[in-house]
This record gives C-alpha cells, structure tokens and sequence, in this order.
C-alpha cells in the first residue's frame, strides 16, 4: 500500500472508532435512562418487565428507517439483545425454550431475540413450557409453533395462567436468518400485552368451519374431538365458547 491508501485507511478508521465510541456511549446513556425507567414503572409489582405491545413498535420503527449495508435481521438481533439485556436488568428472567424436533432452530431462535445474558432453560415439551413460566413470576416460554402438534398444549394457557404473548420471527416475510415459526408465553402482563391479534382456543367436534379472516395456527384431532388454536385479527371470538388465550403484534 502506498502512503496515500495508508492514510486514506487511517482516516476511515478512525471515522469507524469515532462511531464505535458514540455508539458505546448512547447505549451507557441507555443503562441509565432505565434506571429512572424502573423507579417509575413499578415492574415488580408484576413480576416481568416485559412490555410486547412497546418493543413492536420499537421493532416497526427500526424497520422503517432501516437502509444501507447492514442487514435487517442483524439490526433487528442487535436491539432485541440490547431490549431483552435491558428487560433482564430490570426484573431477572429465564426464557424456557421448547427442545423438541428443531431443537437447534429453537436455540438459535431464542439467542437471536434474547442474547447471551438471559439465561435459558430447555424443556422437552410445549406443555413443559407453559408449566415452567405458570410456575415462575416473570419467566417467558419459547414454543414452536407446529401446526400439527401431539397435545393442544395451549389449552392450559388463559385466566390468570400463562398466555401467549408474541409470534416469532416478528418480520415474517420468509428473508431472516431465523425461520422457524414460535410463540412467546409469559403470564398475564395487563395492558402492557399487544391484542392486534388475539389468540383463542377453539374446541369442538370437528365439524364447525371458521371464517377465511380466521388462521388457524394449530391443531389437534383426538377421539372425535378437534382443538384448535386460531388468530383472529377483530375482537369476537371466532366461535362460540373459544377460549381467548392471548394476542400478539404483527409488523
Ligand atoms: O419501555 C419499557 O417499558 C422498557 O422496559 C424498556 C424496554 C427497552 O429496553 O427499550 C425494555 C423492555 C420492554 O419489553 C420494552 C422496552
């Protein structure tokens, strides 16, 4: 290299610490925005800092802004780390991540919306799953979302129980590293829950059609009874007697 492309690299370089340094400082800045964030909003009255409905709109933000050389998904891990790190300082949480037949998927799923510093659990089931989080104060569960699943797992969820929280991936247009489809489960979070799109468990004899507005996530077909789980975008429940058992936001 010559003189000129050496100061030339030089130059770039230090443009590249200067924003590295800025970088670093805005999210030391951050930590302690949320220290001011936890006086104010009380987040061990219910156990879980985790605020779904607030981190869509975050998610939808970034997306819209977002252009040039670094990819989406790589913008999306690096805040759902810095958001999932910054949950985890205010109230201590473990992820409970289902290990079934896509175990790696699921891990990699899981670090991808979480990072290093949450630490996970792996349970064998989906049931599992929900058992864990009902059991804990603010743990959230990881569930893969197959649409034909041994057990409707899902009908534990509801009440003052577990409930589903956020669909995963969040960009779902099929170009993230990410793809396997899953399901969020924490315990109730109050208002602080995203409803765009409820969630309901529908059980019946297998006869009773749904309307083309209603996606039908998974189900089950055991000794003539059919359970299903079904996303509705309105409020009413898809047929009469579906049991709502939680919602999510769509980007
Ligand atoms: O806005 C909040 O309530 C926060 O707790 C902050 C924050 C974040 O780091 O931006 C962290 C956790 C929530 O899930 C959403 C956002």
């Amino acid at each position: 290299m010559n003189d000129a492309t050496l100061d030339q690299l030089a130059e770039i370089r230090h443009e590249i610490d200067r924003i590295d340094e800025a970088m670093h400082l805005l999210l030391m800045e951050r930590g302690a925005v949320i220290d001011r964030l936890v006086a104010v909003k009380r987040t061990s009255e219910t156990g879980s800092a985790f605020r779904p409905g607030r981190e869509a709109e975050m998610m939808r933000r970034l997306a819209a802004r977002h252009q040039g050389r670094l990819p989406l998904a790589t913008a999306e891990h690096l805040w759902r780390t810095i958001i999932a790190t910054f949950t985890h300082v205010q109230a201590p949480f473990t992820l409970h991540v289902e290990q079934g037949a896509d175990a790696l998927a699921m891990h990699d799923l899981a670090r991808f919306h979480v990072g290093f510093d949450v630490p996970l659990s792996g349970c064998s089931t989906a049931s599992r799953v929900v058992e864990a989080v009902g059991r804990s104060t603010g743990d959230l569960g990881l569930v893969r979302l197959d649409a034909a699943p041994a057990v409707a797992w899902w009908e534990t969820l509801g009440g003052d129980g577990p409930q589903i929280m956020a669909r995963l991936p969040f960009f779902s247009g099929g170009e993230g590293p990410i793809a396997v489809p899953a399901l969020v489960v924490a315990r109730p979070l109050g208002s602080a829950g995203a409803l765009e799109t409820r969630v309901w468990a529908v059980s019946d004899d297998g006869d009773v059609e749904l309307g083309s507005e209603h996606e039908t996530l998974a189900a089950v077909t055991r000794n003539a009874r059919r359970a299903r789980l079904v996303a509705t975008k309105g409020d009413a429940p898809p047929s009469p007697g579906a049991v709502l058992v939680g919602g999510y936001a769509r980007a």
